[in-house]
C-alpha cells in the first residue's frame, strides 16, 4: 500500500485554460497560422506572458523569449563579433626551409532574433515596448518584407529570408505606463492587438485555487477581497499576483483565510499596502491604504 505522505505540490507555472481563455489561445492560434503576429496587451499582471508562453508552446516549435529594455539593440538582436580567432601553422619538416602560415578571422555570435529567424522558431518579445522604437524597425522588414535585414553587422549578405515557420507573439503594458517608448504606428498595423484584463472575481479564484493548494471558496474571498481593492486604481492596481501571494503564504503559514484574524490582516497590509498607496494621492498615502484594506478585511466573505 502506497502511503502519501507529502502534500501535491500544484504546477505553478502553467496556465489555467478556462473556457474564455481557451477561446482566446485558440483564435490566436489561428491568427498567427495565418502569417499575423499577436500582441498581447494590457494592465500589469492580467496574465499577457502566460498566454503568450502558452500560445508559444502550443505552436510545437522552440520558443525563444526576449524581453524588452531600453539598452537593446541591433547586436542583441542580429549579433555581433565577439573576437578573434588566430590560426598559426608554423612548418620546418625541412630543417633549412620555415615556412609560416598565419590567418586571422573575426567570430560571429548569432543574435536571438537572428537565430530564430533563420531557424523557424516561436518568437515571444515580451515588454516590447521597453525598448527603443529604432530597435523595433527591425521588425517591420520582417513582417513586411519577410527578410531580417543585416544592416551595421559587417556581413557580406545584406539581409536572411524568415523561416516560414517563424511566428512572433508580443506582449506590452499600454503606454501610460512608465519606462515604455511609445510605438510606431507601422509596427502596430501590422500586429493583431488583443486586450488581456483582468479577469472576473470567479474566474481569477478558479485560477488561485488550482496554482495552490487552498479551497475554492477561500481563493474567492481573496480575489474578491483585491478586485475590491483594485477598484480605487486607475491604474497599476493589486492583480492576480497579489491574490496568489496571498494564498500562498496563508496556506504555507498556516493563517486562516479569515479578515478578522490579525495575522491575515497582517498578511493584506504586506502584500498590497505599497501597492494600493501608489493609486491615492492624499498626504498619508501607506496610511490611507492599510485602513482600506482593514475595512476591505472587515467585509470579507468566506462561503464555506
Ligand atoms: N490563466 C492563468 N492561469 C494560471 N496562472 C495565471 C493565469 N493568468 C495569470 N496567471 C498568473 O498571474 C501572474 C501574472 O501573470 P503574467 O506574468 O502572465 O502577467 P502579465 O500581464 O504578463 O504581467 P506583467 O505585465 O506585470 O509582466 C503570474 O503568476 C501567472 O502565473
Amino acid at each position: 500500500m502506497t502511503v502519501l505522505k507529502e502534500k501535491i505540490k500544484k504546477d505553478s507555472r502553467a496556465l489555467i485554460q478556462d473556457s474564455e481563455t481557451k477561446d482566446l489561445l485558440s483564435r490566436s492560434l489561428q491568427y498567427l497560422k495565418a502569417g499575423y503576429p499577436i500582441h498581447f496587451t494590457g494592465p500589469s499582471g492580467a496574465g499577457k506572458t502566460s498566454m503568450a508562453l502558452a500560445l508559444a508552446k502550443k505552436r510545437k516549435k522552440p520558443v525563444m523569449l526576449i524581453h524588452g529594455n531600453h539598452e537593446l539593440n541591433n547586436k542583441d538582436l542580429i549579433g555581433d563579433f565577439t573576437g578573434y580567432t588566430s590560426k598559426k601553422v608554423v612548418d620546418n619538416y625541412i630543417r633549412s626551409v620555415y615556412k609560416k602560415d598565419e590567418s586571422i578571422t573575426e567570430t560571429w555570435r548569432d543574435g536571438r532574433l537572428l537565430e530564430a529567424v533563420k531557424n523557424g522558431y516561436t518568437l515571444v518579445y515580451d515588454e516590447f515596448t521597453r525598448s527603443q522604437p529604432t530597435t523595433n524597425n527591425i521588425f517591420l522588414s520582417i513582417l513586411e518584407e519577410g527578410v531580417l535585414p543585416l544592416y551595421g553587422s559587417k556581413l557580406t549578405e545584406p539581409f536572411v529570408p524568415v523561416h516560414p515557420d517563424f511566428a512572433v507573439i508580443f506582449t506590452s503594458n499600454p503606454d501610460e505606463y512608465a519606462g515604455v517608448f511609445h510605438t510606431q504606428d507601422a509596427l502596430l498595423d501590422r500586429l493583431i492587438t488583443i486586450h488581456v484584463d483582468y479577469k472576473e472575481v470567479d474566474r481569477e479564484a478558479k485560477i488561485v485555487s488550482q496554482k495552490v493548494d487552498i479551497k475554492e471558496e477561500k481563493a474567492k474571498a481573496i480575489t474578491a477581497l483585491v478586485a475590491d481593492l483594485r477598484k480605487g486604481c486607475k491604474k497599476n492596481g493589486p492583480s492576480l499576483r497579489a491574490s496568489l501571494m496571498i494564498a500562498k503564504l496563508a496556506t504555507e503559514g498556516d493563517i486562516p483565510v479569515d479578515g478578522d484574524n490579525e495575522d491575515f490582516k497582517r498578511l493584506c497590509k504586506d502584500i498590497l499596502g505599497h501597492q494600493l498607496s501608489r493609486c491615492l494621492d492624499g498626504e498619508q498615502p501607506l496610511k490611507e491604504a492599510e485602513e482600506m484594506i482593514l475595512r476591505a478585511c472587515e467585509n470579507m466573505k468566506v462561503t464555506e
